[in-house]
């Protein structure tokens, strides 16, 4: 994130092909300019909400990544991208998380969505951080439109993770109540958190996309908050409605790493409006290619 906004990454808005009105695929080309974490890549990504009615437990969103020599621009390898974009969408996160909640005290926890991304950042902020909302006990609150899948993936969470205890939420509303820490992760098209719910200082990771990036979330949370974004470009072409509604972005997250933004203040409600970024899967396909050439090839 600090190489995007040192502009040591080069990631032009990604293209959006849709397949019908409710599945696209996204291509994302991006080159990082790093010795460690370099590459020059291209993620395929399609994202097809209807797979969950096939009942053939397809994933919504699958991904390969093509990883390319930068000098000769021979392709190197095609990488499977599901697991690398739950990983890294959920360490944008916690990254953003980070530094926009490093002045605040940290009690509770909400993750609206029990899919994938709500599985993964459940399982990458109860590594990271200590959410505890009584009597030391470590908690954290989910909650999706089916209750079904938010009870199996608490039970799954709570036999994995023992220092950890994972609790059902039946509504939104309740399970938000009191968030220090809110991650959004659906299709949801209309607004699943509203502003009265939340109280002061609230962070919010919006990492869901449905028809837009933004429908999450209420107009009005977007209008009383600091919004942090991941990078410029994307957000340019891809929150045109939240430019249209008078949002004024705070800057990316990437400078608040580097330190050229002052965060908010610790009564202010911030958003990350995560989007994904190529150079995510640039350095992570990087990493995988290089441990796959150490392990198997001795390279
Ligand atoms: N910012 C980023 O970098 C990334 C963003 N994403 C976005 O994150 C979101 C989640 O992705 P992922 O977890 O992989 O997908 P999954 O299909 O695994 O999970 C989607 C979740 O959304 C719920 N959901 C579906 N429709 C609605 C609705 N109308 N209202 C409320 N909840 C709904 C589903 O519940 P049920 O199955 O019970 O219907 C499920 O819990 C998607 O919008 C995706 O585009 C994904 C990757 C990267
Ligand atoms: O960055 C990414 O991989 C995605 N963003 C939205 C859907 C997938």
């Amino acid at each position: 994130m600090g190489s995007v906004s040192k502009r040591r990454a080069i990631q032009t808005a990604r293209a959006r092909t849709c397949s019908n009105s409710t599945s696209f695929l996204l291509t994302m080309p991006g080159f990082l300019d790093d010795s460690n974490f370099g590459a020059l890549s291209c993620k395929l990504i399609t994202v097809c909400p209807n797979n969950v009615h096939l009942g053939k437990s397809l994933p919504t969103i699958n991904a390969n990544i093509t990883l390319f020599d930068e000098t000769t621009g021979i392709l190197k390898a095609i990488i499977s991208g599901n697991e690398i974009t739950k990983w890294r969408t959920a360490a944008a996160s916690v990254v953003a998380t980070k530094y926009l909640t490093a002045k605040k005290g940290l009690r509770v926890l909400a993750i609206l969505g029990a899919g994938a991304q709500g599985e993964i950042h459940a399982v990458a902020f109860q590594h990271f951080f200590n959410f505890e909302e009584a009597n030391s006990k470590r908690l954290i609150r989910i909650w999706n439109h089916n209750t079904l899948k938010a009870e199996k993936l608490v039970s799954k969470l709570n036999q994995l993770y023992c220092g950890t205890v994972f609790k059902c939420f039946k509504s939104n509303e309740m399970c938000v109540k009191e968030a220090d820490v809110i991650i959004t992760a659906t299709f949801a098209s209309e607004p699943i958190v509203q502003l009265k719910w939340l109280k002061k200082g609230t962070h919010i990771n919006a990492v869901g996309a449905g028809l837009t990036h933004y429908s999450e979330l209420s107009e009005s949370i977007y209008l009383a908050s600091d919004v942090y974004i991941d990078y410029s470009e994307g957000a340019e072409a891809e929150l045109t409605g939240l430019k249209e509604l008078g949002v004024e972005f705070k800057g990316e997250i990437g400078t608040l790493v580097s330190g050229g933004v002052s965060p908010s203040s610790v009564n202010q409600i911030t958003v990350f409006q995560s989007l994904g970024m190529a150079v995510e899967d640039c350095a992570m396909a990087r990493m995988v290619y290089d441990l796959y050439k150490k392990q198997y090839r001795n390279v």
